[in-house]
C-alpha cells in the first residue's frame, strides 16, 4: 500500500506527533512514490528499456497512464476490514469486490431484520434472522469470482490487536458513535513508531437521512474521530415558541401535539411510542393543527418517526457515502490519486451539496493528542460531580468512567466488589485524592484505552 510521505518521514526520523500534522501535499507524496515505482518497474518487468523510459518520465514528474497490472497487484495485496454490514456496509462490500479488491473481512454483530431488506441488498427474505456478516460475505463471494470475504458475527470489541494487525485498511459503515470511538482509539493505540505495518488508515462513513459524511483518518497523523467528538451534539429540538405559536413544518405540529397537547389532555399519563392508538391520537391532533396553519406533510409514519426520534435511512445517501469511502480505499491502496484530506460532508436534502474541509488535529485530543488534556476543577467538586462532568463534557463524553491516580484508586465502576469498596468516595471532594497538577487515569467502556487527564485544582 502507498504510505503517505509524512508517514515515511515519521517512521524513519522518530519525529513527534506535532511534526506530523497532516499529510503533505500530493506533489511531495508522488515524488517519493514515483522513485519507488520506477524501481519496481525495473525489477518486475525485466524490460530494461521500457523501465528506464518509465523511470525517466517518473523522475521528471510525468505521471503516465495508470499501469493496470500494478493496480491489480495493489488491490490483490491490500487486505481490508469492513466494519458493519448494514446499509453502508452492503454498499461498501459490493463496491470493494467489484473494484477488484480480493481480500476482505467483515464484522457485524447483528442479524437480518425484515426492515433491512429495502436497502441492504445483499439480503433476501429467507435470510431474516441470520448473521448479516455471514450472509453478506457469502453473497458477495457468490457474485464476484475470486474475492474472499471472511465474516465475523460479533462485536468489534471482541477482537484484539493481533486480529486488527492483519489489515492494511479499515472502513467503517457503522451506526453508532460508541463503536466508531472504539475502533478509532484502537487503531491510534496500535501505532508503533518503528513499525510502518502497525499503522492503518481508517475510512469512516456515516449517514443520517439525506445527510452523510466520509472521512479519512490517518491514525496519529491526521485529526481522529475523537478530535471531532464535540461536533456530535444531542439531536436537534425545536424552540418551544415555534412549536406553540409559529409552526412552519409538519414536525413542529407533531411536536406541538406530543409536547403540549398530550399532557394537557392526558395529564401525567405518558404516551407509548409503540402503542398505535397513542400515535393515531397524536397524528390526528398534529394533522388538525397543520391544517389551521396550511402546513402539509403530517402523516402517521412521520408522527411515529418524530416521536420515536427516527431518522429514515435513505438508500441513495448510503450509496453516495459508500462510493466516496471506496474511492478513498482505492486511492490509498494504489496511490493512483491524492486521497481525501480529510472530511467530506454531503447533503441531499435540497439537490446535492458537498463540502470538503480539513478537520484539524486537536493537540490535546484525549486519544491522539501529543499534549495532555487539562481539566481545571474546583477543589470542592466531589468525585461524583467529576464523573458527571466527564460524561457531559462535549469533547470527552464518557459513559461510566473509573478514576485513579498513580497512588490512589478513586472510583471503579467494576468489578462489583471494587465498586462497593470505592462507592463511599463518590461524595468526597476530589482534593482528597488528587494533588494540583496530578494526572488522573480515566478508563471507560467507550474506549479501549485509558485517558490521562491533568487536573489543575482551583482553590
Ligand atoms: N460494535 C459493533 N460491532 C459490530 N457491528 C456493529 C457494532 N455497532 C454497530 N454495528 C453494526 O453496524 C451496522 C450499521 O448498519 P445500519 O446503520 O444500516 O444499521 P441497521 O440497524 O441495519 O439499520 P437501521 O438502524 O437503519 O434500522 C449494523 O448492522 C450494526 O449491527
Ligand atoms: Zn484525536
Amino acid at each position: 500500500m502507498t504510505v503517505p510521505d509524512s508517514k515515511r518521514q515519521r517512521t524513519s526520523s522518530h519525529s513527534s506527533n506535532e511534526d506530523m500534522a497532516t499529510p503533505t501535499s500530493t506533489m511531495d507524496k508522488s515524488d517519493v512514490d514515483m522513485t519507488d515505482d520506477a524501481e519496481e518497474l525495473k525489477n518486475e518487468n525485466g524490460d530494461d528499456e521500457q523501465a528506464a523510459a518509465a523511470a525517466e518520465e517518473l523522475e521528471k514528474g510525468i505521471i503516465s497512464v495508470l499501469d493496470s497490472s500494478k493496480i491489480v497487484k495493489a488491490l490483490k495485496e491490500c487486505k481490508i476490514l469492513v466494519i458493519g454490514a448494514g446499509g453502508l456496509g452492503c454498499e461498501i462490500l459490493k463496491n470493494l469486490a467489484l473494484t477488484g479488491f480480493k481480500q476482505l473481512h467483515v464484522i457485524d454483530m447483528d442479524t437480518i431484520d425484515l426492515s433491512n431488506l429495502n436497502r441492504q441488498f445483499l439480503f433476501r427474505k429467507k435470510d431474516i434472522g441470520k448473521s448479516k456478516a455471514i450472509v453478506a460475505a457469502n453473497f458477495v463471494m457468490s457474485r464476484v469470482p475470486g474475492v474472499e470475504v471472511v465474516p465475523y458475527f460479533g462485536k468489534i470489541q471482541d477482537k484484539d490487536d493481533d486480529y486488527y494487525r492483519q489489515f492494511q485498511l479499515v472502513i467503517c459503515g457503522l451506526d453508532s458513535v460508541e463503536a466508531r470511538r472504539w475502533i478509532n482509539a484502537k487503531l491510534v493505540d496500535m501505532v508503533d513508531e518503528d513499525d510502518v505495518q502497525s499503522w492503518k488508515p481508517l475510512i469512516d462513513g456515516g449517514t443520517e437521512g439525506f445527510k452523510g459524511q466520509a472521512r479519512v483518518i490517518l491514525p496519529t497523523m491526521s485529526s481522529c474521530y475523537e478530535c471531532s467528538l464535540d461536533m456530535f451534539n444531542k439531536p436537534t429540538t425545536f424552540p418551544i415558541c415555534t412549536i406553540a405559536n409559529t409552526p412552519r413544518l409538519p414536525e413542529h405540529c407533531i411536536e406541538w401535539a406530543s409536547v403540549l397537547e398530550w399532557p394537557k389532555v392526558w395529564g401525567d399519563k405518558k404516551y407509548d411510542t409503540d402503542n398505535p392508538e397513542h400515535i393515531t391520537w397524536l397524528y390526528q391532533q398534529a394533522y388538525e393543527r397543520a391544517k389551521t396553519f396550511s402546513i402539509t406533510g403530517v402523516t402517521y409514519s412521520l408522527t411515529q418517526g418524530v416521536v420515536k426520534n427516527i431518522i429514515p435511512a435513505i438508500a441513495s445517501t448510503n450509496a453516495v457515502i459508500a462510493a466516496s469511502c471506496c474511492n478513498e480505499a482505492f486511492k490509498l491502496a494504489t496511490g493512483a490519486a491524492p486521497y481525501l484530506n480529510n472530511y467530506m460532508m454531503y447533503t441531499g436534502n435540497d439537490g446535492v451539496y458537498t463540502y470538503t474541509f480539513e478537520h484539524q488535529k486537536k493537540p490535546d485530543c484525549t486519544v491522539c493528542g501529543s499534549e495532555s488534556s487539562v481539566a481545571e476543577l474546583n477543589s470542592e467538586m466531589t468525585v461524583e460531580e467529576l464523573i458527571e462532568w466527564l460524561t457531559e463534557k462535549p469533547d470527552i463524553q464518557l459513559k461510566k468512567p473509573s478514576l485513579r491516580t498513580a497512588s490512589k484508586t478513586i472510583y471503579m465502576q467494576a468489578p462489583k466488589a471494587l465498586e462497593e469498596a470505592t462507592r463511599p468516595n463518590l461524595s468526597k471532594s476530589i482534593s482528597e485524592f488528587i494533588e494540583d497538577g496530578e494526572f488522573v487515569t480515566v478508563t471507560d467502556v467507550a474506549l479501549p484505552v485509558s485517558l490521562q487527564l491533568r487536573v489543575i485544582i482551583r482553590p
